[in-house]
């Protein structure tokens, strides 16, 4: 069996420390490149395991937070921080750029 806590204190590690990895879209990338950052956001992001459970091979899922009208532009928290145990909380993905005045 595996030790999905632990996985996941792993990658929060990642994070919030010395991070080792990070989401390059200059060479690869695909249709989430065009979503824009929100406070208030109609998307919410999750790691998934895809094919193995191999945490350092996590992808960054999108999710639907609410029911989202045709035409309706999607928008995620571009804030992002996991925390051990605790799922995601907030850390600014473009620090320059986006403050939100709700935390
Ligand atoms: C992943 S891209 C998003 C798509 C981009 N707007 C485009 O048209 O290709 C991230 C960049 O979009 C811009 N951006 C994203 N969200 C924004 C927002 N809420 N307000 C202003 N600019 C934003 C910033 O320039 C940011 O570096």
């Amino acid at each position: 069996m595996f030790n999905i806590g632990s996985q996941i204190n792993d990658m929060s590690r990642w994070i919030e420390g010395q991070a080792r990895y990070f989401i390059d879209a200059s060479n690869y990338k695909n249709v989430s490149r065009f979503i824009n950052h929100s406070c208030s956001p109609n998307l919410v992001n999750h790691q998934v395991l895809v094919d193995n459970m191999d945490c350092h091979r996590a992808h960054i899922g999108l999710y639907a937070s609410q029911d989202i009208s045709v035409g309706e532009e999607l928008t995620f928290d571009y804030r992002y921080e996991l925390l051990p145990g605790q799922g995601y909380s907030r850390r600014l993905m473009f620090p320059n750029m986006l403050e939100c005045n709700a935390v």
